[in-house]
C-alpha cells in the first residue's frame, strides 16, 4: 500500500506542469455541468481526463472518482473498459468495478481543479487529492494520504501521510522539501469566508463579526489558495452552510475529508459545525456536499460554540 500511495503522489506532482500549461487555451466554459450543477470549464475536464489516466493506471488504485464526473470510474488491473471518456458528468460508466475494500487496493479522489472560476481572471487555483483505503464514497477516517497542489507563483504540493504533512515546491514535475514538518501557527493571523453574506446563517455571521475585529481578511475565492493562507499564517477558513444551501457549497469526498485530513495532521482543527470533517458519515451520495470549517483548534472550538 505504501508504494502505491508513493507512486500516487509521484504522479500527482508529475501532471502538475502539463496542468498548469495546458490551462492556456482553457478558460472559457463548456456546454456541460458537472454532477454539483456547475459549469464545466474546458480546463476542468481537460485535467480530470488527465488525472484519471494517470492515476487510474497506478497498480493497486481501482477506483477514481472526481469533481467532474457523475460516478466512481473503476480503473486498473480490474478495469471493467468502461473508464473512458466519461468526464462530461453525463455518461455512463458510472459504477465501480473495482473493490477498494480487497486488501492493498486504494481508491482516489480528485478535484482536478478547485477554485476554477478563479482561471478567468487569472487567480490562483488547486488541485485536491484523497487516497482512501476503503470504496469512494469513504469516511475521512480511511484516508491514508492527502495532497493538494497550489498554482501560485510557484508550485507548491501539500501531503498528510502518516501523521505527518509535508509541503513541497515542484519543479518540473519533481517534489523538493521545503518543509518537513507543516504546523499551523499558534497564534491566527488570517481568516477567509465563503457565501454571499446575506445568505450566512445570523449565529454564523455573529461569529464572522467577532473574528474580523481579531484577524486579517484574505479570501481570494479558491478554497485551496485560502486554505494555504490558514496553513502558513494560521486563522480559520470556511465555507458555511447558507440559508439557500444547508449543506454548503463544498463536497466530502473531493475537498472536505482530504482539507479536513491535512489541517488536523497539521495540529489544526476541521468541522462540519458540530464535529470534525473525518467523523461525517458518508451518505452515499459521491457529491455529498458538506459545511466545511478549518483552522487553528481554539477557532474552530469557539465557531462550534457558536453554531450550538
Ligand atoms: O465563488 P464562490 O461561490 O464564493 O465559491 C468559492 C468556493 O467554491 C470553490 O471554487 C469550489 O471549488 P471548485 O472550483 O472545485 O468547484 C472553492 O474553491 C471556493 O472556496
Ligand atoms: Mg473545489
Ligand atoms: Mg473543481
Amino acid at each position: 500500500m505504501e508504494t502505491t500511495v508513493d507512486a500516487v503522489l509521484d504522479a500527482l506532482a508529475s501532471a502538475t506542469p502539463e496542468i498548469r500549461e495546458g490551462l492556456v487555451g482553457r478558460r472559457s466554459y463548456q456546454d456541460t455541468e458537472n454532477e454539483s450543477g456547475e459549469r464545466q470549464l474546458a480546463a476542468d475536464v481537460y485535467a480530470d481526463q488527465l488525472l484519471e489516466e494517470r492515476l487510474g493506471g497506478i497498480d493497486g488504485v481501482v477506483e477514481y472518482a472526481s469533481e467532474e464526473r457523475t460516478g466512481v470510474v473503476a480503473v486498473g488491473a480490474t478495469d471493467s473498459g468502461d473508464s473512458a471518456g466519461d468526464a462530461s458528468g453525463t455518461g455512463s460508466g458510472d459504477s465501480a468495478s473495482g473493490d477498494a475494500d480487497a486488501d492493498g487496493a486504494l481508491a482516489v479522489a480528485v478535484d482536478p481543479l478547485d477554485g476554477s472560476s478563479n482561471l478567468k481572471s487569472n487567480n490562483a487555483m488547486g488541485t485536491i487529492l484523497a487516497v482512501y483505503d476503503g470504496s469512494i464514497p469513504a469516511s475521512g477516517r480511511d484516508l491514508v494520504a492527502s495532497a493538494f497542489v497550489l498554482y501560485g507563483p510557484i508550485t507548491t504540493m501539500t501531503v498528510a501521510r502518516d501523521d505527518e504533512v509535508t509541503e513541497y515546491e515542484v519543479v518540473d514535475g519533481d517534489r523538493r522539501v521545503r518543509d518537513a514538518d507543516v504546523t499551523v501557527p499558534d497564534d491566527p493571523v488570517v481568516y477567509g469566508f465563503g457565501g454571499r453574506v446575506p445568505d450566512w446563517h445570523d449565529d454564523f455571521e455573529a461569529y464572522v463579526r467577532e473574528i474580523e475585529q481579531e484577524l486579517k481578511l484574505r479570501y481570494g475565492g479558491a478554497m485551496i489558495a485560502d486554505v494555504n493562507q490558514v496553513v502558513e499564517y494560521g486563522g480559520v477558513f470556511a465555507y458555511p452552510s447558507l440559508e439557500s444551501a444547508p449543506d454548503g457549497k463544498l463536497r466530502l469526498q473531493f475537498e472536505g475529508n482530504p482539507i479536513g485530513h491535512i489541517i488536523e495532521t497539521a495540529g489544526g482543527a476541521s468541522s462540519d459545525g458540530t464535529q470534525s470533517l473525518l467523523d461525517v458519515e458518508p451518505d452515499g451520495d459521491v457529491h455529498q456536499r458538506v459545511p466545511l470549517h478549518v483552522g487553528n483548534e481554539a477557532l474552530i472550538d469557539r465557531l462550534e460554540a457558536a453554531l450550538d
